[in-house]
């Protein structure tokens, strides 16, 4: 689809090949269900054309209402009708697409083996479990032979012991069929898409395999679904990125050995991903010197760390004695989060850009780590990846 809806100011290009299931990620207000809306055939866009197996839906001249279009949504309520039984509800499709009642039963049922619900055909919805229900949601949605499956976060509602029972289900009964979905789960993405499409503020700013997004995150937000953080900058002369705040990042460049990766070179925008559970976090100055912050570290409070930095005084790149090269970043936090077992803690560096780190809860407690408390963040170079910008 390639559509425009001016009063919404979206304006998106968006193509999933037959057999393949794509996500679409954004924040808030990026125009996600507005994607959604214009492929199920509820909203037409202003200029634009939305194609389904390559034939105009809507169009400056046609529009295809969306009763009429064999495009399915499955979203967090299962919306089944109350009054007929799960049966009734899977069988209903087909009916109304001029199935005979028999074969439409026949039908009904085998959906309903299908997703695991076959003896609670003769039950109405209020008398379905949450996940019960989002499994006969699917099974209607199916019965149709649907040409794309629209998935609006159809997990999103359920309890988390429910979830992944309903995920693996829908890997499996999706398997083979065009589906575009929206999530805001990383499991999803994984799970089940293939392709993603970044959008923001309308737009889709980065597209790619669930991999090759993640793995090289173009926004702060695909770097959060990627659970990395994101550090934008300038090559300098030595090959390395310097924030605008000044600091140093030394890292690896995962695409250097491949040819045709353009775009790295002095004074060049470029980013670097950090992965959390590889930033030790320091405190500084403390009397007993720099604590050693890493996940895997629950030593006791002010057991001096490798480098023991003092603030504002420790080397761009803080090789501590001969091991390998280590970045050293002054930051501020200004957020913990439980992670598990571990603690997420948000950090900024001078310039505002965000660095988070995972520690043991019991380190985070021990040195007090609270909003506004000063910081040197340490990185080894060899878990740290730049790219050019793109
Ligand atoms: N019914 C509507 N009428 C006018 N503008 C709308 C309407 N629905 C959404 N918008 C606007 O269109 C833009 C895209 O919104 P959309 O709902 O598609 O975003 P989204 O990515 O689905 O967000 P969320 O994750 O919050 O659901 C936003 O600026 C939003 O304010």
């Amino acid at each position: 689809m390639d559509c425009r809806i001016d009063d919404r100011d979206v304006d998106l290009r968006i193509s999933v090949p037959t057999g393949r299931r794509l996500a679409i990620v954004g924040p808030n207000g990026a125009g996600k269900s507005t994607a959604l809306s214009l492929l199920a055939g509820h909203l037409r866009p202003d200029s634009g054309e939305v194609h389904l197996r390559g034939r105009p839906v809507s169009s400056p001249h046609t529009h295809v209402p969306a009763h009429r279009r064999r495009v399915v949504s499955l979203e967090q309520r299962p919306g089944l009708f109350p009054h007929l039984t799960a049966l009734e509800n899977v069988a209903y499709g087909p009916r109304s697409r001029g199935l005979r009642r028999r074969p439409a039963l026949d039908r009904a049922h085998a959906e309903l083996d299908a997703v695991g619900c076959a003896d609670l055909a003769d039950r109405r919805p209020h008398e379905l479990s949450g996940g019960q229900a989002q499994r006969v949601a699917l099974a209607r949605a199916l019965a149709v032979d649907p040409e794309l499956v629209l998935l609006d976060e159809p997990l999103a509602a359920l309890d988390v012991e429910i979830a992944p029972g309903i995920r693996r289900l829908l890997a499996d009964r999706l398997t083979g069929r065009t589906v575009v979905m929206v999530t805001h789960d990383p499991l999803d993405l994984w799970a089940l898409a293939h392709d993603v499409v970044v959008v923001s503020g309308g737009r889709a700013v980065q597209s790619g395999t669930v991999e090759g997004v993640l793995s090289r995150p173009g926004s702060d937000f695909a770097a959060r679904l990627a659970g990395v953080s994101l550090l934008e900058g300038e090559v300098t002369d030595d090959d390395e990125l310097r924030t605008p705040g000044g600091d140093a990042v030394t890292g690896y460049r995962p695409d250097a050995a491949s040819e045709g990766v353009p775009g790295w070179a002095p004074g060049a925008r470029a980013i670097a991903t950090v992965d959390p559970r590889a930033v030790a976090v320091h405190a500084v100055p403390g009397p007993a010197g720099g604590a050693d912050l890493t996940a895997g570290s629950a030593g006791p409070a002010g057991l001096a760390g490798p480098a023991g930095f003092a603030a504002g005084a420790a080397p761009a790149h803080a090789a501590a004695g001969k091991s390998s090269p280590r970045n050293a970043w002054p930051a501020r936090v200004v957020g913990l989060a439980p992670a598990g077992a571990l603690t997420r803690v948000t950090t900024e560096l001078r310039d505002g850009q965000r660095v988070d780190a995972e520690v043991t809860s019991r380190s985070a407690a021990e040195l007090a780590l609270a909003p506004g408390v000063a910081v040197m963040l340490v990185v080894k170079a060899a878990q740290v990846a730049l790219y050019p910008r793109g």
